[in-house]
């Protein structure tokens, strides 16, 4: 007969009566272990993680004003005076890169504008016929030089503006840009990157802020009558400065916002432009058929070499999101004939087409939902109303109509079979053409990618 080794144990129920305290509290810990397991099952199942990716400039941070607008307006509401001074350094952004076009046609080039002009400065390079600009003016017409010196007084603001918005911080070799004040309070041993909000800056200093609105009040005629000068207007309509898009909209409405008493309007929220550095995290609650869900948006800055872009090079942010609920990939669609900033032989098409690539291939985000939007569907249509040619800049394009309809089913086309190529996890893909300063029409695109996002989510906590 075999004999077979074995350990005697007790069952719970049979502990010698000395050890009932132990027990007792053996029960206790597995207990509190089981309902802070159940606790974080239930945080995770009412979190919902959506990452904004794509190229700078694509709408990442429009799109999250967007949503905040649309779920948590009086929260926009609170920060809507937070964003005065950023809609003035905006402002002050694109006078400046006005007069140093103007300086480098019509001043000496070498000292500021409102120099004196020099005497025999011709136009550079052979002007086209039809080039408003080709009038070989050797100097400053004289009414834009009697602009000058107050226009320049306040453009002297810019840096200064610039240091109290980022709390003191200057972002090296990018004069003119600069990040939502308070992030680097934000950046913390755990946290590999600033987190950036707005919110944080409501106890930041205001002195210069102010110094800038009466500045703006003061100037505001002599801003107007600038901005409409046939020069500066020719220098528009020419695109030989590459101001920002939100630069026409503020200096348009000029007079509304030099009052003493301005306050920013929705339209003037999601026009400003603001760079983002690093991730900022935006948290929503949204209630959805009576329960409450916890929407994190996590708002990439897109410029290369930043977080967005870093794909190929830089991953290690990547682990943070594996558990992202969706990936809102933005493209936009008017950059067809823009180069990056940070890279001026890459078509911005291309750049985007690019990155996209990368995010379908990324194995760490295969389990996210993925909605692509085709972006700046407005400026697409405004382009090519004007007769700027696709086929131009995107030889592929031949010789089909370049019209919104042809040109916009074209670039999703890419995308989509990009996608179909490329998504290691075969999933879905939700696109839309989206023009995001189009409140009514971008909320109901929130409503239904929201719809799509929840859909999956409840699916993969397994609540559906
Ligand atoms: N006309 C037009 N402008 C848009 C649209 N979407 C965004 N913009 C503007 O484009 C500019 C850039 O938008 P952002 O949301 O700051 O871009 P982003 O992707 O966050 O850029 P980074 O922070 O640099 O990565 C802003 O001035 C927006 O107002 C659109 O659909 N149409
Ligand atoms: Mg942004």
């Amino acid at each position: 007969m075999s004999r077979r080794a074995s350990i005697s144990v007790y069952h719970a129920d049979e502990l010698p009566t000395g050890d009932e305290e132990a027990r007792r509290i053996s029960n206790a810990i597995d207990e509190e272990l089981r309902q802070e397991k159940e606790l974080r099952k239930k945080k995770a199942a009412r979190e919902v993680k959506v990452m904004l990716l794509g190229q700078a400039e694509s709408g990442k941070s429009t799109l999250q004003k967007q949503f905040q607008l649309y779920y948590a307006s009086h929260s926009l509401d609170q920060e809507r005076p937070l964003w005065r001074p950023i809609v003035y350094s905006n402002i002050l952004k694109a006078l400046r890169m006005l007069m140093v076009e103007l300086d480098r046609r019509y001043g000496s080039g070498t000292e500021g504008p409102g120099s004196t002009p020099a005497s025999n400065s011709i136009l550079e390079g052979s002007p086209e016929p039809s080039d408003p600009l080709s009038d070989p003016v050797s100097v400053y017409p004289p009414e834009l030089l009697a602009m000058l010196p107050p226009l320049q007084s306040l453009v002297d603001q810019e840096d200064a503006l610039a240091s109290e918005l980022s709390g003191g911080v200057k972002v090296t070799g990018r004069s003119g840009v600069f990040v939502r004040a308070g992030w680097q309070a934000l950046i913390t041993p755990n946290r590999a990157w600033p987190i950036a909000d707005i919110r944080d800056t409501a106890n930041r200093p205001t002195a210069v802020t102010n110094l800038v609105a009466g500045s703006l009040l003061h100037a505001q005629g002599v801003i107007a009558q600038f901005w409409a000068h046939p020069l500066v207007r020719a220098l528009v309509t020419a695109s030989k400065v590459r101001l920002e898009e939100s630069a026409a909209f503020f200096l348009n409405n000029i007079h509304r916002i030099a009052q003493a008493d301005y306050t920013p309007s929705t339209e003037d929220v999601l026009h400003v432009r603001l760079q983002t550095l690093g991730v900022t995290e935006h948290s929503i609650d949204i209630d959805i058929g009576g329960v409450r869900f916890n929407w994190l948006l996590y708002d990439v800055g897109g410029a290369r070499g930043q977080a967005s872009t870093s794909f190929h090079t830089r991953p290690s942010w990547v682990p943070y999101f594996e558990d992202a609920t969706a990936i809102i990939f933005l493209a936009p669609m008017s950059a067809f004939d823009q180069y990056l900033e940070e890279d001026p032989r890459t078509n911005r098409i291309d750049d985007s087409l690019q990155l996209f690539t990368a995010i379908c291939q990324n194995k760490l985000l295969a389990k996210a939902a993925l909605v692509l939007m085709l972006n700046k569907a407005d400026l697409l249509k405004k382009k090519l109303e004007a007769g700027i040619r696709v086929r131009k800049y995107i030889s592929s394009y031949g010789d089909r109509p370049n019209t919104y309809e042809e040109v916009s089913e074209y670039f999703r086309a890419h995308f989509i079979q990009t996608h179909r190529r490329k998504d290691v996890s075969h999933r879905v893909l939700y696109t839309h053409f989206t023009a995001l300063l189009d409140i009514k029409a971008t909320q109901s695109i929130i409503i239904s990618v929201g719809e799509a996002i929840m859909r999956q989510h409840l699916a993969s906590v397994g609540l559906s």
